[in-house]
């Protein structure tokens, strides 16, 4: 110890959660009491991080939507198109399959930039029909999420540091899937929990043994001992 405490991205699903989704308590008074900015990085729609800052006690610094989207300082980032989304997910409904979300769609009802489908609905001619419409599918271990091709968590965090006035390398990192990758790989030091998918672990820097938010708050432990 002696030196400062890093500004501090985190994922949400698999990093703060316990195995069943759930946000294990014992992570929320850590983030409220971090000593530099954090930035809850989500595959989810804006409302969910926004709400969970507020909730925690922090300043909403958010990128939602695997990177659609960037909140800090009052200002508000997009990239990616909902609507070429949507028309991929359409047609994906009118083959036959299903977005496996029930009558009201809690999960899409305030994205953006992207649309979200079950895990369970087969994923091939998702990737196929999002491949003819120049977007791309990213499984986050929750859902496939429909998307912009160059809008990731990393690409989305460098602005919301650069409204901190912070470089990325300046940040760590913890995270457990496929949209974390860019963003584990491109702050200062990226840590995979050890429930995470192959691609995050290969991604990080370090990866953890213990998992989901025992993997957070041991992930916490050698951030502070290296501080
Ligand atoms: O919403 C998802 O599919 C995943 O969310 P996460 O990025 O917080 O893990
Ligand atoms: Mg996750």
């Amino acid at each position: 110890m002696g030196g400062s405490v890093p500004p501090l991205a985190v994922d949400i699903d698999g990093t703060l959660s316990r195995a069943d989704s759930s946000i294990d308590g014992r992570v929320l008074d850590v983030l409220r009491e971090w000593d530099a900015p954090v930035v809850v990085a989500t595959g989810k729609a804006l409302p969910y991080p926004v709400a969970l800052c507020q909730y925690i006690g922090v300043p909403p610094r958010v990128v939602a939507e695997n990177g659609g989207v960037g909140l800090a300082e009052d200002e508000i980032t997009y990239h990616g198109d909902r609507e070429a989304a949507q028309r991929v997910v359409d047609e994906y409904v009118e083959a036959g399959y299903g977005t496996g979300w029930g009558r009201v769609d809690l999960v899409n009802k305030w994205r953006e930039t992207e649309v979200a489908v079950a895990r369970e609905q087969p994923l091939g001619p998702l990737e196929e029909l999002a491949a003819r419409h120049g977007l791309h599918v990213v499984d986050t271990g929750f859902a496939y999420h429909v998307k912009s091709p160059g809008m990731n968590k990393g690409r989305a965090l460098r602005d919301v540091a650069a409204a901190l006035d912070y470089g990325l390398s300046a940040f760590v990192a913890v995270g457990d899937s496929q949209n974390d990758v860019e963003m584990l790989a491109e702050v200062g030091t990226g840590y995979a929990v050890g429930n995470a998918d192959e691609a995050a672990k290969a991604a990080a820097d370090a990866v953890l043994d213990a998992e989901y938010a025992d993997g957070f708050l041991a992930a916490v432990e050698r951030i502070l001992d290296e501080a």
